[in-house]
Formats: C-alpha cells, sequence, structure tokens
C-alpha cells in the first residue's frame, strides 16, 4: 500500500538507509515535558519521485505486524463536538429500543384496527418478526456500505427507512401492510444499530471510549423503557397504537437534521483518502491538542490503514471477507464479536423482556404493562452502572461479573419454577397454579437477571467496532450485528414452544447453562481491551487471545493517561514482550 501525505509538512528526519526503512519523527520541545520522540521503525518511508514536491514521503506499513507497534498517546479529552457526535448518533440507539419496544403494547391496542378482526397469534409473531428480520437482512450489507459511502450517509438512509416504515404503519389498514412497514422500519434498525456504535469508537477518546459506546445503550435501553411507559398510557386510547408508532418519527427527523450539519469520522476520510477533512475533524474533536499532535495523529492512522486492493468494489469487498478469515488476528476479533453478539441473544433476555408480561401472569401478577415497565427500567438503570463501570472497571471485569449472576439468578427462577408447578399448554394458554412464595422468588429474581445483563453482556458486545481494524471493521462489524439479529430471530420465535416442549424450568435451566458456558468462553477469549487505542488491539490479539498482557497494556495506559501533560509514544509491542 502506498499513502500520500502530501498536505504533511514533513517534520520526519529521514535515516540514509537506501531501502528507506525506518524513519524517524521527532517534534521540538515546546515546553518543558512536552518532548516527543516517535521512531516508526515499521514503516517503509519512499521519496517521491524527484520531479515531486520534495518533502512529500510515502508511508507504508511493512507488514501486518508491525502496523501497530507504535501508537501515539495523548491527551484526548471530551469537547463539545464529540459530545454533540455521539449523542446524535446515538439517537439510533433510542430508535432500535422504541422501535423492537412499542410493538408489545401495539399489538394488544391494535384490537380489531387491521383487516377489521383480531389478529391472530401467528400475525402477531409476523409482526414482531419482522422488525429482526429486516434488522438481520440489512446488518449484513450496513459494514460495506459504510465503507463505500461513509458512516453517516448510512445513518442518513437508516431515517430514510425509518420514514418509510412508520408511515406505511400509521397508515395501515391490513395486516400486511402493518408487516412491510415492520420490515422497512426494521432495515433501519439494522443499519443503525451497527453504524451508531461504529461511529461513536471511532470518534472517541480512547480512555472514554466504552462509556461513549454505552451511550447508545442508555439510549437503547431508554427507548425500550419509553416504548413501554408510553405504550401502558396510550393502551386504552382509540388508535393509540397508531400515535406510538408515529411518535417514533420525531426523533428520527432531529437525527436527519442533525446529521446534515456534522461531518463523518476521521478513520472514515483517512479510508477515503481525504486527510484534509480527517485532520479537520480531528482539530474540532481535540480542541486543546497542539497542529502538530494532530497531524501526527493523522500520519499514524495513515500509516495504519492497510487499503484492501482490488479493481472495482466487488473484487475488493471479496478481498475485505478473506482478509477477515485469513488474518489470524482478525479472525479472533470475529470469534469474539459474533461470540459476544450470540450470548448476549441466547442468554434469554429479549424472550424475558417480550414475554415478561405473559410470566408474570402465569406467577400470579395481572398488570403485565406495569411489570415489563419494571424490567426494562433496571435494564435501563444497569446500563447505565455500566456506562460508569466499562472504562474504569473494564469491560472484561463486568462480563465476569454479569455473566455468574445471570447464571446464578437463571437457576433459582428454574428451582422456583419447577417448585411452583406451572406448565403451558399447547395454545400457550397458561395453567397457572395461583400466587405463591415462588412467584415472588421468580419476580424478584428476573429483575437480578436483567440488572446483570445490563452491567454486561447486554452493554459490552455493542463494543465490537474496538475489535476490528480499520480495513475490515465495517464488515466484521456487519458479521456480529448479523449474530445479533440472527439470534434474537431465533429466541424470539422459539421461546413459547420452549415453555411448552421442556418447561419453564427446563428453559430456565437451558438459558443457565448456556449462561454458564459463556462464562468460560469469556474468561478464556476476551481479553481487556478498555483505555487502548482502536488499533492497538490488534497487537492484543495476533497471535493469541492474550488476557494477561492486554490487563497489563490497559493497566499501563491508564497510568500514562493521568500523567496528562506527558505527549507519549511508547510501542504497543515492547510493552506487550515486556510482560
Ligand atoms: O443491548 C441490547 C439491549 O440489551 C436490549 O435490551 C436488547 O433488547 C437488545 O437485544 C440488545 O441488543
Amino acid at each position: 500500500m502506498r499513502v500520500n501525505m502530501p498536505h504533511l509538512k514533513s517534520r520526519a528526519s529521514q535515516s540514509n538507509n537506501s531501502d528507506g526503512a525506518s524513519v524517524e519523527f521527532c517534534s521540538e520541545p515546546d515546553s518543558p515535558g512536552k518532548t516527543a520522540k516517535v521512531t516508526l521503525e515499521s514503516l517503509e518511508v519512499q521519496r517521491a519521485p524527484a520531479n515531486d514536491d520534495e518533502d512529500r514521503i510515502q508511508i507504508k506499513p511493512v507488514n501486518d505486524e508491525d502496523d501497530t507497534s507504535v501508537m501515539i498517546t495523548f491527551n484526548q479529552s471530551l469537547s463539545p463536538f464529540i459530545i454533540t457526535l455521539t449523542f446524535v448518533a446515538s439517537i439510533s440507539g433510542f430508535l432500535f429500543g422504541y422501535d423492537t419496544g412499542y410493538i408489545s403494547s401495539a399489538l394488544i391496542s391494535i384490537g380489531t384496527d387491521l383487516d377489521n378482526k383480531v389478529l391472530t397469534y401467528g400475525e402477531k409473531e409476523i409482526i414482531t418478526a419482522a422488525t429482526s428480520l429486516g434488522a438481520l437482512i440489512t446488518s449484513i450489507f450496513a459494514g460495506t456500505a459504510a465503507d463505500i459511502f461513509g458512516r453517516k450517509r448510512c445513518l442518513m438512509v437508516s431515517n430514510m427507512m425509518f420514514v418509510i416504515g412508520a408511515i406505511l404503519q400509521v397508515t395501515a389498514h391490513t395486516f400486511w401492510q402493518m408487516a412491510v412497514g415492520r420490515l422497512v422500519m426494521g432495515f433501519g434498525v439494522g443499519i443503525g444499530s451497527l453504524i451508531a456504535p461504529l461511529f461513536i469508537s471511532e470518534i472517541a477518546p480512547k480512555m472514554i471510549r466504552g462509556r461513549l459506546t454505552v451511550i447508545n445503550s442508555l439510549w437503547l435501553t431508554g427507548g425500550q423503557l419509553v416504548a413501554y411507559g408510553c405504550g401502558a398510557g396510550l393502551n386504552y386510547v382509540n388508535n393509540g397504537w397508531r400515535i406510538l408508532v408515529g411518535l417514533s418519527l420525531v426523533p428520527t427527523a432531529v437525527q436527519f437534521t442533525c446529521l446534515c450539519f456534522l461531518p463523518d469520522t476521521p478513520r472514515y476520510y483517512v479510508m477515503k483518502g481525504n486527510l484534509q477533512k480527517a485532520t479537520e475533524v480531528l482539530k474540532r474533536s481535540y480542541t486543546d491538542t497542539s497542529e502538530e499532535i494532530i497531524e501526527r495523529k493523522v500520519e499514524e492512522l495513515v500509516a495504519l490503514n492497510q487499503s484492501i486492493p482490488g479493481k472495482n468494489v466487488p473484487e475488493r469487498v471479496w478481498n475485505t471477507i478473506k482478509e477477515l478469515h485469513t488474518v489470524p488476528s482478525n479472525l479472533r476479533a470475529l470469534v469474539i464479536g459474533c461470540g459476544l453478539q450470540a450470548i448476549q441473544q441466547f442468554t434469554g433476555w429479549n424472550s424475558l423482556m417480550y414475554f415478561s408480561g405473559t410470566i408474570f401472569e402465569t406467577v400470579g401478577f395481572k398488570n403485565s404493562s406495569a411489570v415489563s415497565i419494571i424490567v426494562s427500567g433496571t435494564n435501563f438503570i444497569f446500563t447505565l452502572v455500566a456506562f460508569f463501570a466499562i472504562d474504569k472497571i473494564g469491560r472484561r471485569t463486568i462480563l465476569l461479573i454479569g455473566l455468574p449472576g445471570m447464571t446464578m439468578a437463571l437457576v433459582v427462577c428454574s428451582i422456583a419454577f419447577h417448585y411452583l408447578g406451572i406448565s403451558f399448554d399447547n395454545s400457550v394458554a397458561v395453567v397457572s397454579a395461583g400466587f405463591s412464595s415462588w412467584g415472588i422468588v421468580i419476580i424478584i429474581f428476573i429483575i437480578v437477571f436483567a440488572a446483570f445483563y445490563a452491567l454486561g453482556i447486554g452493554t459490552v458486545p455493542w463494543q465490537q467496532s474496538e475489535l476490528f481494524p480499520q480495513n475490515v471493521r465495517g464488515i466484521g462489524t456487519s458479521y456480529a450485528t448479523a449474530t445479533n439479529w440472527a439470534g434474537s430471530l431465533v429466541i424470539a420465535s422459539t421461546f413459547l414452544t420452549m415453555l411448552q416442549k421442556i418447561t419453564p424450568a427446563g428453559t430456565f435451566a437451558f438459558f443457565a447453562g448456556l449462561s454458564c458456558l459463556s462464562t468460560i468462553f469469556c474468561y478464556f477469549c476476551y481479553p481487556e481491551l478498555s483505555g487502548l487505542e482502536l488499533e492497538e488491539v490488534q497487537t492484543i490479539l495476533k497471535d493469541g487471545f492474550n488476557i494477561k498482557a492486554s490487563k497489563a497494556l490497559t493497566k499501563k495506559r491508564k497510568q500514562q493517561a493521568t500523567r496528562v501533560h506527558e505527549l507519549k509514544y511508547e510501542p504497543t509491542q515492547e510493552i506487550i514482550e515486556d510482560i
């Protein structure tokens, strides 16, 4: 790969080595304690042809192993610009939560509004699942689209899908129009669920990247909570469900309008070779960082951005897929990214959320919407706890607290269901044993389950973008997001059957078993990535999951971040090798 950086004034003192295998960047100390020196041994530097601008240098990483060997660590504080970008991007999270959340109440209040008859159980399932199906379809392509057209444009397309989907639903008088509206809305949800966390992780200062990405999850769980709340309020209003759907147009319009005035991520601009725009966005993001450091950061991003070869788009996409599967660090990232998303869905949270009303009725509680609000409220509050913990305590630690907690809560629920003696007959009618103290145990431990879920596996998988290097980030996150939606589709459509076939006690025991296996998976395969540069993660995953090294590197980076006035260039590889 060759990267031209003609706009960058070369402050590089090039070695006389004829093959140009190393380059040293030195900055004049502009203030005491602000000395910077970096040796980019891994970069091959070539002089441009003599008739070209003498100052132009071309840098290319020599090979995969070297391309993450040097990292620039500087004080990355949070600016209003980054906060604005994060909030605008995470409106997608709100729409994801609201649109998946309102359907359970809408289905109750639809009554005979569609085709002048009550919806059958199968029709209700199709209307619910259509959004997950739509999301699954677009999440497969959204990553590639984000690399080709940009993150921002993809978010704007998702807004259009939300608008078309909502209009189709609000005006629906037939089951099929409603189902198609839900499917189109799902297209928007799929794009937004992938792009928003990707966008945020690419603009976030590394020390709070986890937190900023959790803001998207906060909006998501908040969206679900709002949907349940509005749903409960509009349940008895004539055509209340149309208002419920129509309300989703407000955040969509806000996001679209704001995006018209905001840029894309610096990493996307670097991918497209638009270094001027990348520099501009970085400058607006890090207002108290010197121009020189910003330029270095751009140089570094350029050097680490290995573009994928190919004559045309299909060839490049194919080569990207190959790269994702053949480079060991990418393959490990894929195992972690898809693994965590699968765990998030297959440990049963969504089935509990969607069917919590039914479950609570079986154990003697009649006010199902109130109870659903308590469960999704717990999900929201503990996502807030994750927000404070994810960078400080670390992603790995909160996962390893959350998953065993979920296992314990599911085991207790399974035992309680066993003693409660509840069963579901073939028509999914509930044969209730009436209210008992086991019923209270179930309610308490479903809430405990929700808390541990939200703290760890509900939020951490959405940090997926940090696992992949720039050149495969789009496709890699597509795989992971598609795994999420496929899992959600499977679980939502099999949960009630499981309750019938293997009893509630068996179903909860099954989820407990999966949570337990998931804890083992995370213990051995999920390194700590808080505080690392996006580009450093590949060094960790290069020759294994390197749990120990990741913990040490994280610690080191966090210590450095407290010494805010030191400008540091410290080779990642060296730190890891020292461990
Ligand atoms: O992270 C989110 C969150 O936990 C939601 O509550 C859940 O419904 C989604 O499926 C999940 O992806």
